[in-house]
């Protein structure tokens, strides 16, 4: 039986060990404070105006960013792992982009930041707002409201804050749909028809994991656009516009349209695809990249062909009906209406727009350029700096070939595929061809069949090669003879010629003697 002294000094002990303990243990508990932030959505008449007001004494009313705060938020308290795991609940994880949706009233998701314990709750109020003495609108405002301890009012209004909407905007970002652009022209006026980006969805499957290539090239590509995307800082100490140039180059079907629907997916950016035949001129070249989203990675593909850019791209039958132009200026005239239709995008005007405007927008881009022949490219055009990294896309490798089995046929190894190695070493085929060929056509049609196809392929493919080459080798062989018996015509003529004036000579020399 404990005695009333004892009882006193047990309670003493306790309170004091509680007193010791409270730094600790207050970080546990949802602190009762009048500092709170709170982010609304208002509602009013249908319409959603979603804004943050920080409720601070001192700052009392001012918002921050309207809109994209209140996202941001809901971004960010979605995508918080300590959120998931504490206080939503098990059926709203299964869709991660509705979990904060699905906080109920005074529910509390808990966060973390640099050590510091952080209540965010979300709620709902109603108001009645009189429009006129005879009509009442009622307005909803959901908000979150964020609670902390008054000793953290630094940290939240220094840092915590500005965390919270950057890591929100990112996840919106993350989870955006992607978009594809391209360039057709606008009927804005009557004369000079104006470019103008148009969009659909972006929603090609292509990723770095169905991409085949040589597993160290794409782990180098891949590591090489992670560290663009997370330059900023990098590329802003240097002095540097924050943008990359990527030209991949290669054989038609050895996959850059692939690797460029990768790298979006990859980087969540979206494509804008130049038609450069439809832009007019420089200035309007730049307009569309102004027009750009801060996000983009901007195509020209098969860059050789889409303009004379590199003064060798003349035909033929071009040089003479300019030939024929100059001498001609009726023709000139009726061709008049359709030469205004070209594009007059020179090549100083696209070393600019990779160049020069650049450097003035925000925001990471990367342009890529396609071409099916690299030695055609001006080299000033694709020179480092301009079109940082050359990627050679290559006819399918044993490695390409094993991706591809994998994602087509599901399998991993066959007793096949020791042929089909080697038949890979011996000839070339693209990865488009080697993927038709893995394709399986019907249900019947097993993975050993498919292999068996793409190896009569191969066999094929290897056995038109040597035939061609044959015929070239033939065709040269003929040519070689062509050119010596040409020589030895102009010798024999040259010779005959030649004794022709000697005789001649001879003749005259005796004529004149005679005389
Ligand atoms: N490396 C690859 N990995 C996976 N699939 C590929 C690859 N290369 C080609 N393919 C397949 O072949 C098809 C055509 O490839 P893609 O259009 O990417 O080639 P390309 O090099 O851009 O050709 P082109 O020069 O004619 O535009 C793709 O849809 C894809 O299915």
């Amino acid at each position: 039986m404990m005695t009333a002294f004892e009882m006193w000094s047990y309670l003493c002990s306790v309170m004091a060990g509680l007193m010791l303990a409270w730094p600790m243990l207050k970080r546990y508990f949802p602190p009762q404070l009048s500092m709170q932030l709170e982010a609304y959505a208002l509602k009013a008449v249908g319409q959603v105006y979603p804004y943050v007001r920080i409720k601070f004494p001192e700052i009392a009313g001012q918002r921050l960013e309207r809109c994209e705060a209140y996202t941001a938020i809901q971004n960010y308290l979605s995508a918080s792992a300590s959120a998931k795991a504490k206080w939503l609940k098990a059926e709203s994880i299964k869709d991660s982009r509705s979990l904060v949706l699905s906080m109920d009233e005074n529910d509390q998701v808990v966060d973390e930041f640099e050590g510091v314990k952080l209540w965010w709750s979300a709620g709902l109020d109603f108001s009645q707002r009189s429009l006129s003495p005879w009509s009442q609108s009622s307005e909803e405002r959901r908000f979150y409201k964020l609670s902390f301890h008054r000793s953290h009012r630094d940290l939240v209004m220094g840092s915590y804050i500005e965390h919270v909407l950057e890591k929100g905007k990112a996840v919106a970002a993350d989870n955006r749909q992607l978009k594809l652009f391209t360039n057709n022209p606008g009927s804005d006026s009557h004369y000079h028809k104006a470019t103008k980006w148009s969009y659909t969805a972006f929603k090609h499957p292509a990723t770095f994991d169905t991409l085949a290539m040589e597993p160290n090239k794409k782990t180098e590509i891949m590591s090489d656009l992670l560290k663009f995307q997370q330059g900023k800082e990098y590329y802003e100490r240097i002095g540097k516009a924050w943008k990359r140039g990527y030209l991949l180059y290669g054989p038609p079907g050895t996959g850059k349209s692939t690797m460029i629907a990768a790298m979006a997916n990859f980087l969540n950016y979206d494509v804008y695809d130049v038609e450069l035949t439809t832009v007019k001129d420089n200035s309007e070249m730049r307009k569309l990249l102004i027009d750009t989203s801060e996000k983009a990675i901007v195509v020209i593909e098969d860059i050789d062909c889409s303009l004379d850019l590199t003064g060798q791209r003349k035909t033929k039958k071009q040089e003479k009906e300019d030939d024929e132009e100059k001498a001609d200026p009726i023709k000139k005239m009726l061709k008049g209406g359709e030469e205004s239709k070209e594009s007059k995008v020179t090549l100083s005007g696209l070393l600019n727009f990779i160049d020069g405007l650049w450097s003035a927008c925000r925001g990471e881009r990367i342009i890529v350029f396609t071409t099916n022949f690299i030695e055609k490219l001006d080299p000033a055009l694709i020179r480092r700096g301009r079109m940082d990294k050359h990627i050679k896309m290559s006819y399918c490798g044993f490695e390409s070939f094993k991706l591809l089995a994998r994602n087509y046929l599901g399998v991993e190894s066959h007793p096949l595929f020791e042929r089909v190695r080697r038949l890979l070493e011996e000839t070339e085929m693209t990865p488009a061809d080697v993927a038709e060929n893995l394709m399986p056509k019907s249900d019947d049609e097993d993975e050993e069949a498919c292999l068996e196809g793409l190896i009569k392929a191969l066999e094929k493919a290897k056995e038109d090669a040597r035939k061609k080459s044959e015929e070239e080798e033939e065709e040269e062989k003929a040519a070689a003879a062509e050119a010596e018996a040409t020589a030895a015509r102009a010798i024999a003529e040259e010779e005959g010629q030649r004794t022709l004036s000697e005789g001649e000579q001879e003749n005259g020399r005796t004529g004149s003697a005679s005389c």
